[in-house]
């Protein structure tokens, strides 16, 4: 039988989680998830072909970190590989999709994971396996953003887990206030500083140097000041 032909799917992974799509073709894929991707054309790198198919379907710019093991059977004549990626540039938004998600390690596979491609299968043990090792690494790196208002913590909260980052909201208490009136509320991520820096901005928090600071140690001591930092903005009442 001819070789069969290369298809490349992206397992685009942000923080602790991998984005999955939801097909709409053909009828019998249609509702399943798969890893976005496409079909390699006859002399295209693997790694080109994927680049190009996540900037036809998502609109964003990914760069290729690894490539899974092994490849699986699509049908007689397809089989598929799988990249581990990131985002470069842009925000993905589904083009040929009619949903995407991010999933994490528990929402991958097993009883209430998400119903996917068949030939997606076999990958999913080692994808477990990285997002389980990113889950790690990223309990050792959490802000702490804090907010007066539950609206706008809500607002925070739901920005970052939209754009796939971890994040939970929890009654901050102030030092020296016992009125419970005043207790803001604190949303804690993995998101990126300057991520959580510009929403705390937006929304009149503030990023708690605490936690800044219990991120992985730098080789050399930082001189942190100990109360929390109120981000400065434009015309903002203090
Ligand atoms: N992209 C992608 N395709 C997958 C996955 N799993 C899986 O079984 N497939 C199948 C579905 C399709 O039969 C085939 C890929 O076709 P496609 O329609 O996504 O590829 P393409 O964009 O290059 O399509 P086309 O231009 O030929 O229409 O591989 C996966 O994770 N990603």
């Amino acid at each position: 039988m001819a070789e069969r032909r290369l298809v490349v799917g992206a397992a685009i992974v942000r923080g602790a989680r991998v984005l999955a799509a939801r097909r709409t073709t053909p009828p019998e894929a249609a509702g399943r998830w798969e890893l976005p991707g496409g079909k390699v054309e006859p002399g295209e790198r693997p790694a080109d072909a994927l680049e190009r198919e996540i900037a036809e379907e998502l609109g964003c710019e990914i760069e290729v970190t690894a490539w899974l093991g092994g490849t699986s059977e699509i049908d007689d004549h397809l089989e598929l590989r799988v990249a581990v990626a990131r985002i470069v540039e842009g925000e993905p938004a589904p083009h040929e999709h009619d949903r995407l998600t991010w999933v994490g390690a528990d929402g991958l596979d097993g009883p209430g994971g998400l119903d996917w491609m068949a030939a997606d299968r076999p990958f999913l043990p080692e994808l477990t396996h990285l997002l389980r090792a990113a889950e790690t690494e990223q309990r050792r790196a959490v802000l702490r953003a804090v907010l007066f208002d539950e609206d706008d913590a809500t607002a925070v909260l739901r920005r970052l887990r939209g754009d796939g980052y971890e994040a939970h909201l929890e009654r901050e208490r102030l030092a020296g206030e016992d009125d419970d009136e005043d207790h803001p509320w604190a949303v804690l991520t993995d998101a990126p500083q300057w991520l959580v820096e510009v929403l705390v901005d937006d929304h009149e928090g503030w990023l708690d140097d605490d936690t800044v600071a219990a991120t992985p140690p730098p080789a050399a001591p930082l001189d942190l000041p100990s109360g929390p930092r109120r981000i400065k903005r434009p015309g903002a009442q203090t």
